[in-house]
């Protein structure tokens, strides 16, 4: 990988820097000490700081790292990144991962925001998570899909066009027919304009496969065809990438 963009055979720099572990838990231990100092310089300037996360399966053992972390946790308020549309309790939903895994130990002082509530539409709850967000993040941590896709933005899903143009932070997406999505096609996302303010915007990825599915975004600039380009393309911080085998 050239992350800086230096070889011959890209025309344009990847506004990115490249992080390699040989190790998980150095991979999650790193991936928590940034974040950490990250909100510590948040919370030195501004009465709370704001973390969004992903859900999926890789960020786990980095939540529970974080939950470890000394940090005035009660100044801190905790988002997602995206949902699936299920009840915020159920197994499978990226709140239930974040109560098990980073709500815990000196993180369990911190405000969590679901974005899914028992008995409201997708729509109240998307104009409940943009209320929300106008309070920019300080810090995002995304995830990838072996597909490319990035938060619930999924490769030529029928909404993505609607989610790159918005001017919300977060959208209501059906993503029927990608692949990526079975079984939860609905879904509320994070559009690049909620990912723009972020000062701190980190990609966390684990495996040769996913690294391999990286390089190939690095190779283009169309969101379509991999939404997880716009990790990198969205103006704003340096893309921070977090790999490990
Ligand atoms: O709800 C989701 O599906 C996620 O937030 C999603 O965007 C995730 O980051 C990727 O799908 C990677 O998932 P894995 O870590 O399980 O590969």
């Amino acid at each position: 990988m050239d992350p800086q963009g230096k070889g011959a055979t890209r025309s344009r720099p990847a506004p990115l820097e490249f992080h390699a572990y040989g190790h998980g838990d150095q991979w999650a231990w790193a991936i928590a000490v940034a974040v950490t100092a990250a909100l510590r310089r948040d919370l030195l300037q501004h009465p709370r700081a704001r973390l969004l996360v992903s859900g999926g399966k890789t960020p786990a053992p980095v939540f529970r790292a974080l939950s470890k972390a000394p940090l005035e946790w009660n100044r801190v308020d905790v988002a997602l990144v995206d949902e699936r549309w299920l009840r915020p309790d159920d197994p499978d939903s990226n709140a239930h991962l974040v109560r098990e895994c980073l709500l815990q130990e000196h993180a369990a002082e911190a405000r969590f925001e679901t974005l899914t509530r028992p008995g409201r539409s997708i729509e109240a709850a998307v104009a409940d998570a943009n209320l929300h967000a106008r309070h920019p993040p300080g810090v995002v941590l995304l995830g990838m899909g072996n597909d490319g896709h990035v938060a619930s933005l999924f490769p030529r899903m029928r909404d993505l066009e609607h989610a790159l143009a918005s001017r919300n932070p977060y959208v209501a997406v059906d993503a029927s027919g990608c692949p990526g999505a079975v079984p939860w096609p609905r879904r509320i996302s994070l559009t690049p304009a909620g990912l723009a303010p972020a000062h701190t915007r980190l990609l966390l990825l684990r495996g040769q496969s996913k690294r391999a599915v990286f390089e190939r975004a690095l190779d283009g600039r169309d969101p379509q065809e991999m939404p997880v380009r716009l990790a990198f393309t969205t103006p704003g911080a340096v893309l921070q990438v977090y790999w490990c085998p």
